[in-house]
């Protein structure tokens, strides 16, 4: 197969089925997906979209029904058992609940996929201990799981995945049992980690926040398919599918509520979000104009931002705003029921 030099992960027309006695249930359809080395790949969907069985193929904890999965070029469908088990060293993963093994210290956690993989244990001690450093648990090399916070053991977590210098980390909602400091906190210990160490990452969420906190580049999935794919600036700015309006602004429901046909969402870049855009729409229009919501985050120290407004409930105030949008080049879309 014919594949960038960069690229570490592809699937190609990956499907998956699960049979049950209720009948069958299609996880995956047609995925195609190329991840570049070193990226931050954020997949991101409501529940049940896929997104798990998506991330446990990347390894083949999970076998696709059709399809293919490449990792660094290589079918990982042609690889004997052995050599699977190989590979999975380079890809590894975190999770929601951390699954450290709570009768082992903080220290032996971290060792453990050492021991597994046959490492000496002079070599194995060292390693540990350098990699809790990194994720600032060195003091807490002889705690027990249960006696850490949830940020702690998903520190812990990470240390463990890291012990046998994986080229892919993947994040399956790390962060979702985490309250908003925290997964702050452990985003920018994985980017850090992504920087540090020239580690690929993999993160599957349902937080559009998530992404544009640690992601480079984003996939959108929705009922078992990719419906929309590129880099987070552009998502974020642009999302052409309703499941990435909706993860972005979920203001569906407040939109229903409002008595009101006359709304307009604008999203605006870096160079438009510090101006009084609303300010100048205003004066140059004269129509009272008021804000429903409005949202703005920061990628790459760029100030990106999405406004809902409503207009007055008359076609000549209506047209007259869009003009002035058009005018001034600010994307706008008219907001229905
Ligand atoms: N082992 C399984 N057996 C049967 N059905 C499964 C299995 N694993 C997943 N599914 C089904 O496949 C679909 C996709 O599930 P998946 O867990 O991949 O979605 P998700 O986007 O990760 O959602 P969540 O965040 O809720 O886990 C769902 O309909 C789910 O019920």
């Amino acid at each position: 197969m014919e594949q960038s030099q960069n690229v570490i992960l592809q699937t190609v027309n990956l499907t998956k089925e699960f049979s049950s006695k209720s009948g069958s249930v299609q996880a995956l359809k047609d995925i195609n997906l190329s991840i570049n080395s070193g990226d931050s790949f954020g997949i991101i969907g409501l529940s049940g979209a896929g997104k798990s069985t998506l991330i446990r193929c990347f390894n083949f904890l999970e076998r696709p029904s059709s399809g293919k999965v490449f990792f660094q070029g290589r079918d990982l469908a042609a690889l004997s058992e052995k050599e699977l088990r190989q590979v999975r060293r380079k890809i590894s993963m975190i999770f929601q609940n951390f699954n450290l093994l709570a009768q082992r210290t903080v220290l032996d956690n971290v060792i453990f996929p050492l021991e597994i993989s046959g490492a000496e244990k002079d070599y194995s001690l060292a390693r540990a201990k350098e990699l809790l450093e990194l994720v600032s648990m060195g003091d807490k090399l002889n705690a027990y799981p249960d006696q850490l916070s949830g940020g702690q053991r998903q520190r812990v977590a990470i240390a463990r995945a890291l012990a046998n210098k994986p080229d892919v980390l993947l994040c399956d909602e790390a962060t979702s049992a985490l309250d908003p400091d925290t997964t702050e906190q452990i985003l920018h210990l994985l980017k850090e980690i992504q920087h540090k160490l020239g580690i690929t990452l993999v993160i599957i969420t349902h937080q559009m926040d998530v992404v544009i906190k640690a992601c480079d580049k984003v996939a959108v999935m929705e009922n078992s398919r990719i419906v929309e794919e590129g880099k987070v600036k552009d998502v974020f700015v642009k999302p052409q599918s309703d499941i990435a309006k909706r993860l972005i602004m979920p203001h569906g429901e407040l939109v229903k509520k409002i008595d009101s046909n006359r709304l307009i969402r604008l999203t605006f870049d870096g160079l438009a979000a510090g101006e009084p855009i609303l300010a100048n729409l205003i004066l140059a229009c004269r129509v009272p104009v008021s804000i429903l919501q409005a949202d703005s985050n920061t990628i790459d120290g760029v100030t990106y931002g999405q406004m809902l407004i409503r207009i007055p409930d008359d076609n000549i105030s209506e047209s007259r705003i869009l003009a002035w949008l058009e005018e001034n080049n600010i994307n706008y879309k008219k907001e229905r029921k």
